[in-house]
Order: structure tokens, then sequence, then C-alpha cells
């Protein structure tokens, strides 16, 4: 207990899975916390101040589920191992305790088991950290199970749109910048579990240090020129590392600068309301990226994913993308071939993580060997000539072609030797070097299974002996290998002579159990040959674990060659599938989109038997007459919003690399995608579904640029008629003359259609429905012009609201549209020349108070006669008739 409680002290914020034996116990709160998740028994051991210890165990051999299930409930466990054998610790002294340390903190955002990961989505574990003057900001992602590192400086104002581009697992924000209103905004936006670090762990001083103790150089220049602000952010990473890895060594790849500004920036909400890798429920299924990924290894998947999250700005990289996709759309013999070669390559970016941290096994080196002939085989696939390649795919012929590089080579080849075929997690199961590999193991081995034979051929000795033919040798792990003889046969070997040979061990109710001085010589045999061989597999293990740290950049840099071939393969089947094609990317600011669909709805839809109907859509920003603000109407349920996001999504894959669903795409480059789509509270943030609209629109309309794509669906619906309809007419004037922004604008305020004859940049396009006896048609296709009415009475009949409510929502309308105050009334229609928005910069006009209102000032109501009150409404009317 004194030692469970000194580790624990260290470790108050953790769960302590403490090893005792073939269990992790708990003890205390921990196992009353601990059984409860996980629905295991609390039992009691021992007593701690008068008191009984409440205490639960889980078996090591399956802690790795315990480990998952307790990490999603939000826990940190604190894994604490016997650093030394009993027979060790017995060696000080018959009652000494073995040594106990913590190797380990698991936390949300450091795990490396296969178990615990999902295998086609990264996980971040993300420090952020603040400049001196509250404006510049930085973060250092790192994926500790792949060895990642990303590092970044950016507008502090950018940090929650940049963190939720990550998979984040876990955010690490140092307590000195808890009170700061960006990174308060940044941790909610995340969602991600967050952990406090003490304000000393975020020194740009610490960074320094740790990051050259942790890639063993001198000078960081080699990395890049990093702020202040990133170095800190960098010893806020490492130093949280180090912690959860109880002191072993940081591993690591050295850190890639990510070129501030160099993604489409996505904000938060936009990113969910565009279900781009999770649907409104949460899912991957129904996603843009559970719907496009035809991925076939772990890393491909991950690097798809990441690209999707984080699109780029940067004109080459994305043509690179491309190149590479439509090299493989050209030749469908060559996607199968490669995808069926990249298809049995396991996930060698974690397996190598895993050897390199000390948590791997003989399993991950199989990985590690299977992947490097897959990976091998698949570059060879692609042609002799590498030169005639696009740079992309010949970069990864030439890293996957195991004849250029020599060291790969023979790793390959001597893991594919050394290895058994179904090797065991753990190394010290032993039994996964294959016979023929080490003279000494294989010694070892003999000798062991010799005197096996000898056991085997001694229980036909000792049955001719006692004359019992019954007799058997058995083994288990309380008494080694045993004479084991019925019960009633059992007093025959305890007389002599034949007591002379058996010595008793054992009686059980229909069993009795002897051990002979022959069998124990053997047994001796046995296990010394068992321990020599397990040590030399373990030394072979470890052999190969060095090894493959030596080429722990080579294999990365095999693993992202993996990523990037399974991408653009993936990209082509995908277009093979839904009739994708390559984007065209112009300098121009355009977006024009000949039979484009939406991926998702599509697909949806194949699935149920029906056909998606495709639509233009042409927009410009770089000349004052084109169109670059479309508002779109049209009746309920006619496709306005799929209209809408579809557009959105394009701009998302074309700037991802990836192919989009059209017959043709030309994109003008954009720096940002805006959508506000639907609406939802956000109770949690305590703002209702009008805030969080407003809050989205606000965002918009402050940040747009000339450059960015926006699409916003239904602005205004939340409030009430007139106040929804004065604000989303504001929108749409602020997006076209301030924004000018490419935009589509959905809207069931007909009025909004209007607009179009004042603003020389928007137009009017409507989905198309038809009334067909009684009955609501919808045709799915844009048409220009507005549409004539809303139909959604007869949709709400489609929907089965009762007939009773249907016919009065019908006979209300009829009243309503009836009336003169309708919508066409409003002043605000009267004043349809509207004056330009009013710049911010300019302070608003302050209007004289006019020669009535100095009147009204002076009047005293109370002190007025009857006539004075006439008289004096005389002079205001004549007054304000001036
Ligand atoms: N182009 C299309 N081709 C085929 N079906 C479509 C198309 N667009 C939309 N749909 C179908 O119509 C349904 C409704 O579409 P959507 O939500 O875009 O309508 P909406 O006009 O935005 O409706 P509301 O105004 O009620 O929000 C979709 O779920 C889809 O099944």
């Amino acid at each position: 207990m004194a030692q469970y409680l000194s580790i624990k002290a260290r470790h108050e914020d953790a769960l302590l899975f403490f090893r005792m034996g073939d269990f992790y116990e708990l003890f205390f709160q921990d196992a009353v916390q601990a059984a409860d998740i996980l629905d295991i028994t609390l039992t009691a051991r021992g007593e701690y101040d008068g008191k009984p210890i409440p205490m639960a165990g889980v078996p090591y051999h399956a802690a790795e589920g315990y480990l998952a299930r307790l990490i999603k409930a939000g826990c940190r466990v604190a894994v604490c191992e016997q650093t030394e054998s009993p027979a060790e610790a017995k060696k000080r002294g018959s009652k000494a305790i073995v040594n106990r340390d913590i190797v380990r903190i698991v936390t949300p955002g450091t795990l490396t088991e296969d178990a615990l990961l999902p295998a086609r989505q990264g996980q971040a574990l993300c420090a952020i950290s603040l400049g001196a003057g509250g404006t510049e900001a930085a973060i250092a992602v790192c994926d500790v199970s792949t060895g990642r590192f990303d590092v970044s400086a950016l507008a502090a104002d950018a940090l929650a749109d940049t963190l939720t581009a990550y998979p984040l697992s876990e955010l690490l924000v140092s307590e000195g910048d808890l009170d700061k209103p960006t990174v308060a905004n940044a941790v909610a936006a995340s969602a991600a579990p967050v952990t406090f670090r003490p304000a000393r762990a975020a020194s740009h001083i610490s960074g320094q240090t740790l990051m050259k103790e942790t890639f063993g150089v001198s000078a960081l220049e080699a990395f890049g020129d990093f702020t202040r602000a990133e170095l800190a952010s960098v010893g806020l990473l490492l130093d949280y590392v180090k912690l959860t890895q109880a002191g072993a060594d940081i591993r690591l790849d050295p850190p890639i600068r990510a070129q501030a500004n160099g993604h489409l920036a996505i904000d938060p909400a936009t990113r969910t309301s565009l279900e781009i890798d999770r649907s409104m429920r949460g899912e991957r299924d129904g996603s843009l990226l559970g719907t496009i990924d035809r991925t076939v290894t772990a890393p491909g998947a991950r690097l798809l994913s990441a690209r999707l999250s984080r699109p780029s700005v940067d004109r080459a990289e994305i043509e690179a993308r491309l190149d590479a996709a439509s090299w493989f759309a050209d030749d469908r013999d060559m996607v199968e071939t490669v995808r069926a070669s990249l298809k049995a390559a396991p996930d060698l970016e974690r397996a190598r993580t895993r050897l390199r941290l000390g948590r791997g096994g003989p399993r991950d080196l199989a990985a590690i060997s299977r992947a490097l002939i897959a990976a091998h085989e698949a570059s060879t696939r692609l042609g002799e000539d590498v030169s005639a390649l696009p740079g992309k795919i010949a970069n990864a012929a030439e890293a996957l072609n195991l004849s250029n590089s020599l060291n790969l080579r023979q790793l390959a080849d001597d893991l594919e030797t050394a290895i058994t075929e179904n090797p065991p997690t753990l190394a010290r199961e032993g039994g996964f070097i294959n016979k023929g590999w080490d003279s000494a193991l294989d010694e070892a081995r003999s000798l062991r299974d010799d005197s096996r034979q000898i056991i085997a051929g001694l229980q036909a000795k000792y049955a001719e002996l006692t004359g019992i033919n019954a007799l058997k040798i058995k083994f288990n792990n309380v008494l080694g290998y045993f004479v084991d003889v019925p019960a009633r046969h059992g007093d025959l070997l305890m007389k002599a002579p034949l007591s002379e040979t058996f010595i008793h061990r054992q009686t059980l109710a229909s069993n009795v159990r002897f051990s002979t001085q022959e069998l124990s010589e053997l047994a001796g045999r046995i296990s010394r040959a068992e321990d020599e061989a397990r040590s030399r597999e373990i030394a072979i293990f470890d052999q190969f674990c060095k090894r493959i740290e030596a080429l722990s950049s080579t294999l990365a840099h095999t693993a992202n060659a993996i990523a990037e071939l399974d991408v653009a393969a993936a990209t082509a089947e995908w277009a093979f599938v839904a009739d994708a094609v390559r984007p065209a990317l112009s300098d121009s600011i355009m977006f024009e989109a000949d039979g484009l669909r939406h991926p998702v709805v599509e697909a949806a839809l194949k699935k149920e038997g029906q056909g998606f109907t495709a639509n233009n859509l042409s927009l410009s920003a770089t000349e004052e007459a084109t169109t670059r603000l479309l508002l779109v109407t049209g009746p309920n349920m006619a496709g306005k919003s799929t209209y809408l996001r579809q557009a959105a999504l394009a701009v998302i894959m074309a700037q991802a690399g990836l192919f989009v669903p059209a017959r043709s795409l030309t994109l003008g480059l954009t720096d940002r995608v805006f959508s506000r789509v639907g609406a939802s509270d956000d109770l949690a943030r305590g703002r209702s579904t009008f805030m969080v609209e407003m809050v989205e629109t606000a965002a918009i309309l402050n940040q747009a640029t000339e450059r960015s794509f926006v699409i916003m669906d239904e602005v205004g619906r939340g409030t009430s008629t007139w106040d929804g309809l004065a604000i989303a007419w504001a929108a749409v004037e602020h997006l076209h003359s301030v924004n000018r922004a490419r935009s589509l604008f959905a809207t069931h305020y007909h009025e909004l259609t209007k607009l179009v004859d004042d603003l020389p940049g928007a137009a009017n396009a409507s989905l198309r429905a038809k009334e067909w006896k009684d009955d609501l048609v919808f045709l799915h296709e844009v048409q220009c012009g507005p549409a004539d009415k809303s139909y959604g009475v007869q949709v709400a009949r489609l929907a089965g609201l009762p007939k009773k409510a249907v016919k009065r929502a019908a006979q209300i309308l009829k009243q309503l549209e009836a009336e003169p105050s309708a919508p066409e009334s409003l002043p605000l229609f009267a004043a349809a020349g509207f004056a330009p928005a009013p710049n911010e910069d300019e302070p608003e006009h302050q209007a004289e108070p006019s020669e009535a209102d100095k009147l009204l000032q002076q009047v005293d109501p109370d002190a007025l006669t009857p006539r004075e009150a006439l008289d004096m409404l005389y002079r205001l009317k004549a007054l304000s008739q001036n």
C-alpha cells in the first residue's frame, strides 16, 4: 500500500492501473469509478485507516479493451508495471516487494494500439499557444500513433477553424491562456477533451530545448524559422508527450512547418453543416468522406481524410494531386492491379511507431514486412520508365521499389524469412521466429522438444512399471509436469516399492498426482531450454526493432508513398463509379459547373434505384456585370439546399485534389468556404437557434472575401417574418456589395427576388416543380428567374399533416394573400432603390434634429390646455410639411 500510495500521489488526475501478477488492480476511489464504468466486480482487499480498501481488477492480457472503454468515458489511465521479476526482488530479501513504476499515461490523444484507434482516421494531439500580443497564435499537432508532427503559426482568431480541421483527440492548453477569449472560443469549438498544463511548459525556451533533445540537433534552423508562439506550442506538446511516455524517448518525426494560410479555411459550423467527414448524426456513413472513400490501406484512408478536412490553396500542389489521379483515371486496369497489391499492405505507419515506442510486437514486424512487399509489388506495376509518370506517382514508385534501398530490401527479406505466418502480439509469448533463422534458438528448441519426447516416452514406461493403463503425464501451471492416476490406484503408488519412485503431490476427488525425480529433471531441462529460447527470440526481436529504428525515416517515407498512391488510385476508382471528372483550376474568380451533382444525395438515391438531376451553375466575381450572387428560390423539398451544398462540396473536393461529380467544372481557387445551412440549438453554449444562425451569418459577413465561396440557406427564418426578411435582405446586399464573394442564397422570401433589379451582380434561379392533378411533382431542375410560389401547404400535405390542418392552412393562406398588408405593400419594398450598405469605416451620419423635433423637445404636454395642444399640432404639421 505504501508503494501504491506513493505512486498514486504523483498521478492524482489518472486512474492507476497497478500491475500485480496477471492483473492490473485499481484501489480506493479509482476502483469504484472503474468498476462503475467497466461494469466489473468491486471487491475489497486489506484495510486502510480501519476501513476495507475497495479494489477492482482487469486481466493484463485483456487490458486493451478495458482501457479503450475508460478512455472513451473521458478517463486518463496511468499504467504501473512491475519493473523487475519477483525472483530479482527476492534477491534483496525474502520480504522485498517487486519494484514498480509508471511506464505510460494513456490519454485520449496518446493512443497507439490498433484496438484503441479507428484505423482509417488519424488522431491529433494538439497544443495551442498565443503570442505575446494575443493576436498571433501557433499550434503544434502530432499523431503519436504515426509519428507525424506539424507546427504552424496563425492568427489567433483562426484558431477555432484550424483546430477543427484536424481529427482532434486531445487539446493541450496552457493554464496561462485559460482566460483568453480566443483560446476559450477555440476550446469550445473543438469539442475535444482539454488538458490544462502548467504555464511553464508552454515557454519558447522549453520548446527549443525539447526539440533539440528530441531530434538530436544543436540548432533548429534546419526545421525552419520558428516564431516564439510556435516554439511555445512545441514546448507544450513535447513536454506532454514526454510525460505520458513516462520518460521514454519521444519518438516523433521531425516537425513539418505547415504554411500559414496554406489551407482552404473552413469554419467549424461549415464543416458540420457540409457533413464533410461526419454526418449530422456524427457517423462516417452519410458523410462526404464515407461516400467517396475507396482507399484500401489505412495510411491512404487517413491521408484522404486529412485532404478533405484541410483542402489546399496551393495550385501547384492541387494540380500535382490531380495529375496523379488523372493518370490512374486513364487506365482502369492499372487502378485495379495497384489497388489489389496495396490491399495486402497492413498499417506500416502505426506498426513502425509502436515498435519505436517499445510497444510493438512480432505482429508489427510481420506487418512491416508484408507492407514492404506489397508496396514493392505495387511499384513494379507502375511501369519501368518512372520518368514517364506524373510527379507524385514517380516519387511513390521510387520510394516503394525495394531495389532502390538495399537496407529496406534486406529488412523486408529478413523479416519475411524470420517471422512466422501468424505471429503473436507480444514478443514474450514466443514462437514467432521460424526454424533455421537462428542456430542457438533452434538448439534450445530442440533440447526442449527432445525432453518433451522423453516425457511422452515416460508415460508408457510408468504405465508398464505400475500396471496402471490409465496413468497419464500431464502439465499445469501449479505443479508443472506430474503423473496422474485415478484415485483408486493412488494407494498403490504411495506404498513401497513404488513409493520410492513416485512422490505424492496432490489428492483430488477422482485423481491422485505424483512427481518423480526423473520427471522433475526433465521438466527443469525443458524450462531452462524454454527460457533460453524465449530470451533468444526476444533478443532477435530487439535486433529487428533496432534496425527499424535506424530505418525509421525511410519507413515513414514508404508509408507516405503508400498513402499517396492509394489516394490517387482511390480517386480514380471513385471517379469510375460515380462518373466524376477532373476539375480545371483557374486564376480568375469563377465557378463554372456543367451537370454538377451532390455526391452523397446521389449515392443515397442510387441505392433506392432513383436518379439524380444534374444542374449547371455559373458564378464569377471577376467581372462586374456577371453573376456572383445567385438567389435560389423554389418550393419546399425542391432541392435548393442540395443545389447549394453540391456547389460548396465541389469547391472542397476540387481543392482537396479530388475529382468532382459533374460533366465539367472550372474553379477559380477559393480562400474560404462558408456555409450557413439549417439551424440547430447550441444549448451547451447557451445559444438559441436564432442566435446560432445570426452568429454564423455574422461570421460570414465579417470574413468572406472576394475569393470566398458562400452558401446561405434560409437565413432569417428563425425569427418573425419581417425581422427575418429584413435580415435576409441586408445579408444579400452585404454579400453582393461588400464581400463580393461568389454566393448562393436560398430563400423562401420571394420578396427578395426583386433585389436583382438593383444589384448588378445578382441573379435569380429557381427549382422547378409542377402541380399535377392536385399533386406536386419536383423536377429538381434549376431554371433562370424566380419561383412563383412556395407550395408549402402542398408539401405539408405530402408530409402527412392531418387533412383538417392542411385545409385550414390553405384557407389562411388565401386570406393572407388577399390582404392589403401582404408583403408587397411593405415600406421595405417602397424603398426599392436601396442605398448601398454604409461603409463601416465611415462614422455613421448623425442627423441634425429637425425644427419639429426641436419644438417637441420644448413642449410639456401636461402644461398645455386642450386649445394650446390643438395649436401645437397644427404648428408641428406645418413644420413637418416644410
Ligand atoms: N437534383 C436532384 N435530383 C434528384 N433529387 C433531388 C435533387 N435535389 C434534391 N433532391 C431530393 O429532394 C430532397 C429535398 O431536397 P432539399 O433538401 O435540397 O430541398 P429544399 O428545396 O432545400 O427544401 P426546403 O426548402 O424544404 O428546405 C432531397 O433529400 C433529395 O432526395
